[in-house]
């Protein structure tokens, strides 16, 4: 078991995380959209170097296929993935799995998957993108955290580091962000600033595997480019992928 970083940056590409991982970050999801298969693959693989080189731990949104082909060792599933995700592959393959919550049944839904934490959003409103569900407010964080005990909660949307004492005081172990970082006039200074209010807040949540000990090092991609023949190099003599590789 190791300690999940109270800090959980989350970006939509192998670039941001080239640029802000080295800063400190010790937890980053790739959550990448509407981007063909092959390109995802260099963008997980470009993202797990930088992130193993930074002993940073590396989850990926969605593409758990991906994740497990490239040897990822975390992924984060929807409520949507996580129905059509095959969970004893994942686990079979040896990694962890974190599971997006909006209400009572999704909470219940999550916990079924025996999942290594559970995200509670939007906490406050989000500009990232649209959301069916008002937002939470800090004080069902609390309430989440009664219902899952031990198990690590992230608290996502809207959160900026003035918010942050009010995230943590309501229960919440990990505080995760999107736009107070990438849509600031200086990401590098805000995640420092987010590094920093942070550390207070380090060794709360224990779930997960050490990224150290799972996949082997294996070759980055070029800049992205359509495979010959539409496959990515990766793929070649490997089985058919899934059309849908989406998790
Ligand atoms: C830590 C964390 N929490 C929630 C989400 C949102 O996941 P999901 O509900 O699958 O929505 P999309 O990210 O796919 O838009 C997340 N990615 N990470
Ligand atoms: C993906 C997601 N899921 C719930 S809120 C959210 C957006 C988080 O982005 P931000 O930190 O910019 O509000």
């Amino acid at each position: 078991m190791t300690r999940l970083d109270p800090f959980y940056l989350i970006v939509d590409s192998a670039d941001w995380i080239d640029r802000l991982v080295p800063i400190g970050v010790n937890l980053v999801q790739l959550r990448v959209k509407d981007t063909p298969e092959y390109e995802l693959r260099c963008e997980i693989r470009r993202a797990r170097e930088t992130c193993r080189r930074n002993g940073c731990r590396l989850v990926v949104n969605d593409y758990w296929r991906l994740a497990i082909e490239e040897g990822c060792d975390f992924v984060h599933l929807g409520q949507e993935d996580l129905v059509e995700a095959d969970v004893p592959a994942i686990r079979r393959a040896g990694l962890s799995l974190g599971v997006s919550t909006h209400d009572e049944s999704e909470l219940e839904a999550a916990l079924a998957a025996k999942p290594d934490y559970v995200a509670l959003g939007p906490v406050w409103p989000t500009i990232l993108k649209q959301m069916k569900w008002a937002p939470q407010t800090p004080a069902r964080i609390a309430t989440w955290k009664r219902a899952v005990g031990d198990l690590p909660l992230v608290a996502i949307g809207g959160v900026t580091v003035e918010r942050l004492p009010e995230v943590f005081a309501n229960g919440a172990d990990i505080a995760a962000v999107v736009t107070d970082i990438t849509r600031n006039a200086d990401p590098e200074a805000r995640t420092r600033e987010w590094i920093a209010a942070t550390r207070g807040y380090v060794g709360t949540a224990t779930r997960g595997t050490p990224a150290s000990i799972v996949g082997a090092a294996t070759p980055l991609c070029l800049p992205a480019s359509p495979p010959q023949g539409g496959r990515s190099a990766a793929s070649a003599g490997a089985p058919p992928a899934p059309t849908n590789e989406r998790g």
